[in-house]
């Protein structure tokens, strides 16, 4: 069938609208012109990887995430060159920006932060056991589909983990201590993002935010966690974002165990919606 053609090029696609740009290039709504399917279209600019030398990570991200099949995770059906722009043909998440319902609702209600959560973590447990750790989870990079459900997109910094990493990336608020400590670090560093995550989804805020990437980073560093006093969350979200919010990255709580959390337990809606 036309999914594993191979050779695909820009004449086997209408473009439509700018969905958003990313950092070296633009997403646009397309539809393959056979099959009349609707993919998104993810031009980068060869010069503008070639000008960072990030080839190789591109051609990480993109094998990475052509080989993962998960409910939560944005397919890349494949991909095409021309003389200067590289096309990424992703799945069209009709639902848009997660980060665009978080900024127009505020904060989100505890049945909507812990089913997001939920979804993450199985797709986070699902990429771990690929020896992918994803490294860059923060609310840009999610997306949603046509029901609502979460889908992580954008690998551009994960990696295919066979020892530790040391490599910097991302912006601060979301990093685990050992990655701003620019120390080795490994599969828990998304396990600290969960606890970001559940924080900003209930707050509208990540919980280091400060004015300067240097307080960020002491914030961070001394893991200065405050819970302010609205909007309400329950007890049992702090428990799991304490839980998650732990330096020593050996203690942080596992993957299976988030999943048997009572928050999440009580709180998310098992299909995911
Ligand atoms: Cl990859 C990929 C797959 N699908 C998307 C997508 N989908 C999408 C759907 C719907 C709406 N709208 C729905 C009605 O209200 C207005 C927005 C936006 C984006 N957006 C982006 C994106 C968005 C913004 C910035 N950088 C990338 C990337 N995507």
């Amino acid at each position: 069938s036309e999914s594993v053609k191979r050779d695909w090029s820009i004449r086997d696609f209408e473009i439509g609208k700018p969905l958003g740009k990313g950092k070296f290039g633009r997403v646009y709504l397309a539809r393959e012109a056979k099959s009349k399917y609707i993919v998104a279209l993810k031009v980068i600019f060869k010069e503008q990887i070639e000008k960072y030398r990030l080839q190789h990570q591109l051609k990480r991200e993109m094998a990475i995430q052509t080989s993962l099949r998960h409910p939560h995770v944005l397919r890349l059906y494949g991909w095409f060159h021309d003389a200067e722009r590289i096309f990424l043909i992703l799945e069209y998440a009709h639902g848009g920006e997660l980060y665009g319902e978080l900024r127009r609702s505020g904060h989100l209600s505890e049945k909507q932060a812990a089913t997001y959560i939920a979804s993450l973590t199985h797709a986070l447990a699902y990429c771990h056991e690929k020896h992918v750790i994803h490294r860059d989870i923060k609310p840009e990079n999610l997306l949603l589909d046509h029901e609502g459900r979460l889908k992580i997109a954008d690998f551009g910094w994960s990696v295919q983990s066979k020892n530790k990493r040391h490599t910097m990336c991302g912006t601060l608020d979301y990093l685990a201590p050992e990655m701003v400590e620019n120390k080795a670090h490994d599969y828990a560093v998304d396990n600290w993002t969960l606890g970001i995550l559940c924080y900003e989804f209930l707050y509208g805020v990540p919980p280091f935010e400060a004015d300067s990437q240097a307080d960020t980073f002491r914030r961070i560093m001394k893991v200065d966690l405050t819970f302010p006093s609205t909007p309400h969350v329950s007890a049992e979200a702090k428990v799991l974002i304490t839980q998650l919010l732990v330096k020593d990255s050996a203690k942080r709580l596992s993957l299976e165990n988030i999943l048997k959390h009572p928050w999440i337990i009580m709180n998310a809606d098992p299909n995911g919606t």
